[in-house]
């Protein structure tokens, strides 16, 4: 695996398996990579002929008391993975390189309306940050495909649609959710919990399948059941940022059209901010009625 720290150099290098007709895939990560990670390298594997994944923690999408100067780096091990996963190029920028002339001055590409709600409303500008390092990278790489995680949902739905507007050529490939044997999301941010906050952690994702079960069982009265499944999580220890039953496809409420339900949530334990998400097919033309999907 070869590690490229510019943009020159990588696109340099990629440039002769390119003319060759190679296809690229590219998974984005900020480090600290975990099985979630790799299996997006997997799933890039089957998509192209050369990988090429990026570690950079872009601080233009973190808040100002959010956590960009104790998130995890773990370089040394996150390479070793990533080698022993097969990726062959891995682009690992400073940030002078991505931000030459600093962050207020640099264009930005903004998401409206999807970007404002959910994860968008607790973390303003958030998506903003992504959606501009994640179309830079674009530039950089020029991959055929993208790989990002489901786990991220509506940073998921936010890329596909910036892809969609701006008409860029790339394939948006979203993974399903990694996660331990006790149903928690892997997330790097899990290492931040201690070992009364790791017990209390699943629950998150306890509480979105039994919301989804009871979708699935004909309940229809979402509001109630969002907030019944906040008091859950509250009762737990979590402290529920918010918790909301949306069509998967607008993130926006469910209406008699919508096929896929996606059930979002975000939640603190502590001063760790937790995401984590469910789907459920309810398109009624489907022979097999509903369907949970993840
Ligand atoms: N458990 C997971 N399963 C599948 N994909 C994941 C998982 N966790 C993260 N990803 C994906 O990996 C990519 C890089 O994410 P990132 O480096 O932020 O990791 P993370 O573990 O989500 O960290 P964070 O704690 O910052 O959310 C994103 O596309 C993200 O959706
Ligand atoms: C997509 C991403 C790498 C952009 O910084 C980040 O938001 C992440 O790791 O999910
Ligand atoms: N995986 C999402 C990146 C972030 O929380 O900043």
């Amino acid at each position: 695996m070869k590690t490229y720290s510019t943009a020159a150099s990588l696109r340099a290098a990629l440039s002769s398996g390119k003319r060759a007709g190679k296809t690229v895939a590219f998974v984005p990560t900020m480090g600290n990579l975990h099985d979630g990670h790799l299996r997006l390298v997997q799933r890039a594997k089957q998509h192209a002929d050369i990988v090429v994944v990026s570690i950079f923690v872009n601080p233009l999408q973190f808040g100002a008391n959010e956590d960009l100067s104790s998130y995890p780096r773990t370089l040394a091990a996150d390479k070793e993975k990533l080698f022993a996963a097969g990726a062959q190029f891995l682009f690992l920028p400073h940030v002078n390189e991505i931000y030459p002339e600093g962050m207020d001055s640099h264009s930005k590409i903004a998401v409206p309306e999807l970007s404002d709600r959910h994860c968008g409303a607790s973390r303003p500008g958030h998506f903003t940050g992504v959606a501009t390092i994640v179309a830079k990278l674009f530039n950089i790489v020029q991959p055929d495909t993208a790989v990002f995680g489901e786990k991220d949902f509506q940073q998921l739905s936010v890329i596909r649609k910036m892809v969609r507007d701006l008409c860029m050529p790339i394939n948006i490939v979203g993974v399903a959710t990694a996660r331990s044997e006790d149903g928690l999301a892997l997330s790097s941010r899990n290492g931040y919990l201690n070992a009364e906050q790791r017990e209390i952690a699943p629950v998150l994702h306890r509480v979105l399948q039994e919301t989804r079960e009871a979708i699935a069982c004909g309940y229809d009265s979402y509001s109630k059941l969002e907030q019944h499944a906040k008091i859950s999580l509250n009762k737990a220890g979590l402290e529920s940022d918010y918790f909301t039953i949306c069509d998967a496809s607008t993130l926006r409420p469910v209406t008699a059209d919508t096929e896929e339900v996606v059930i979002l949530a975000a939640a603190k334990l502590g001063s760790t901010r937790l995401i984590d998400n469910v789907t459920l097919n309810v398109n009624p033309s489907a022979d097999w009625g509903m369907l949970a999907t993840n």
